[in-house]
């Protein structure tokens, strides 16, 4: 569903992704970790369309971000990691008028929109303006409009950052109920034990490099330890940390 190959990107001289291979299948559930600046927000600008590679390709759904970027954009769906609404627009006009921009026909998308309401839970509040919302009431409010056109594909950047405890219950059992339903969910996060609970495949991405790819299993005898993901991740990266030392 998405397919990365030799994909890099350049700022100026500066290498933010290099010669990156990644194949995600649809409903697959895939994890994106990496220390800051390692890659992470580029890849999924480069995936949305936002950003074109310098060099490699990407494929949406068998097409080509660069030659059919509307017809690949059409099938995903990107909640970034600042909840952006328009303040004085209600939930529920948002909702509406993100509807409206995939060309749901009205008829439809009023059902789907109630249906939106109840799963985030937004009764209380989805008919104030939502510059009264709090940050959880934002971030459900944008995730219910991400996933009102049934995209193909959710792309969700950091979506646990600033929820309670059970808005992030929430949160996870809804990404693993799409991902059964045949979404592919690619999660971008520096929670590790988001990643480690819900990752049916992990990447780590570090300078730019991914570094790590595969079930918590397969990264485990990568490390060549049997611990947590945690221990795995600190492990992978120090040593590409080294390798990169070493090469420089
Ligand atoms: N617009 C830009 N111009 C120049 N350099 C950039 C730009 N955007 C990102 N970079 C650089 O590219 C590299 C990768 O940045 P990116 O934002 O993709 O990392 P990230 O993994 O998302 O980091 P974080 O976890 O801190 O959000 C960094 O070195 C960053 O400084």
């Amino acid at each position: 569903m998405i397919e990365l190959k030799n994909v890099s990107k350049l700022y100026g001289d500066k290498v933010a992704v290099r010669d990156m291979n990644l194949s995600i299948a649809a409903g697959e559930l895939f994890a994106f970790l990496g220390p800051n600046g390692a890659g992470k927000t580029t890849t999924i600008k480069m995936i949305c369309g936002l950003l074109f590679p310098s060099s490699g390709s990407i494929h949406i759904g068998g097409y080509e971000i660069q030659k059919d970027g509307d017809k690949a954009r059409q099938l995903i769906s990107y909640v970034p990691d600042q909840p952006y609404l328009y303040e004085k627009l209600s939930g529920r006009e948002f909702l509406t008028f993100t509807a409206d921009l995939y060309g749901m026909p009205r008829s439809q998308s009023a059902d789907r929109i109630e249906e939106m309401i109840a799963l985030f839970r937004m009764q209380e509040f989805v008919d104030d303006l939502s510059e009264r919302y709090s940050h959880g009431m934002r971030q459900r409010t944008v995730f219910a409009a991400a996933m009102v056109h049934q995209p193909k594909i959710l792309i969700v950047d950091e979506p646990t950052v600033g929820l309670d405890p059970k808005s992030i219950r929430l949160l996870k059992d809804l990404l693993r109920e799409e991902a059964c339903r045949g979404t592919t969910v690619f999660l971008s996060t520096h929670a590790l034990d988001v990643a480690q609970e819900l990752g049916d495949r992990i990447g780590i991405v570090d300078h730019g490099r991914l570094i790590g790819c595969g079930s918590l299993d397969e990264l485990r005898k990568q490390a060549s330890l049997a611990g947590s993901l945690e221990e795995v991740f600190l492990k992978i990266t120090e040593e590409s940390t080294n390798e990169q030392e070493a090469a420089a």
